[in-house]
């Protein structure tokens, strides 16, 4: 079995003229989970694509072992298509099977047009791509948003299945999290202390 691992070394994060954090270090490995807690605009989703490969960090480097399968709130998924037709194209490009059940409860809308479906179902059908992905590093960003109690506590259900399999999630959520032995990064003990950003600058100069 390939090994699966998600380390981070030191990483450091700008979006303009602004450092959102920096000195974050982190090693998640197979059967872990992260959950990156913290308040709106402090930096996870710019955190989770840095992880994904999206984004460069400012400092810092990032090491993946195991592919990647990311959800944030863009749905990849065609608007236009039949939700099966949508799911079943990505089946062909990840090269997973179909077969392995209806975990998150889309049967019954596989020919509704992905564009017509409500918030929780578009998550749901987020949720049933990943999972198809065959992916061990699971890179979440808010995937419970939306999502009424009964589904949230399936879709953590599927997290925890993923993780006895060998996986790995890193989860950003403001919603609270029922995940075994999840560990916490604290993103506001990251953040630099104010005009850090000018006397860098200055440094610069
Ligand atoms: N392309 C960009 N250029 C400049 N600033 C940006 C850009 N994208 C995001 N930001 C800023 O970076 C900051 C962090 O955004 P990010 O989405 O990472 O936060 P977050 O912690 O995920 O927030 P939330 O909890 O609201 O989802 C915000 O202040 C945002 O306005």
């Amino acid at each position: 079995m390939e090994p699966v691992c998600l380390a981070a070394h030191d990483l450091a994060c700008r979006r303009g003229d602004r450092i959102l954090f920096r000195g974050v270090s982190l090693r998640v490995e197979a059967g872990g989970a992260l959950h990156l807690a913290g308040p709106n605009g402090i930096g996870k989703s710019s955190l989770i694509r840095i992880l994904a490969g999206l984004m460069r960090p400012y400092a810092g480097h990032v090491t993946r072992q195991g592919g990647v399968a990311l959800i944030d709130e863009r749905l990849a998924l065609d608007g236009h298509q039949p939700l099966g037709r949508a799911l079943g194209f990505w089946r062909a490009i990840d090269g997973t099977l179909a077969g392995q059940g209806d975990p998150f409860g889309l049967e019954d809308l596989f020919d509704v047009p992905v564009r017509y479906l409500s918030t929780g179902q578009k998550k749901r059908a987020g949720l049933a791509r990943l999972a198809a992905s065959g992916a061990p590093v699971w890179l979440l960003d808010e995937p419970l948003n939306g999502l009424d109690t009964g589904w949230a506590l399936r879709a953590q259900e599927a997290i925890e299945a993923h993780r006895a399999g060998g996986g790995l999630v890193v989860i950003a959520s403001h919603q609270p999290l029922g995940l075994a032995g999840i560990r916490t990064l604290v993103m506001a003990d990251h953040v630099p202390p104010p005009h850090e950003d000018e006397e860098e600058e200055e440094d610069a100069a």
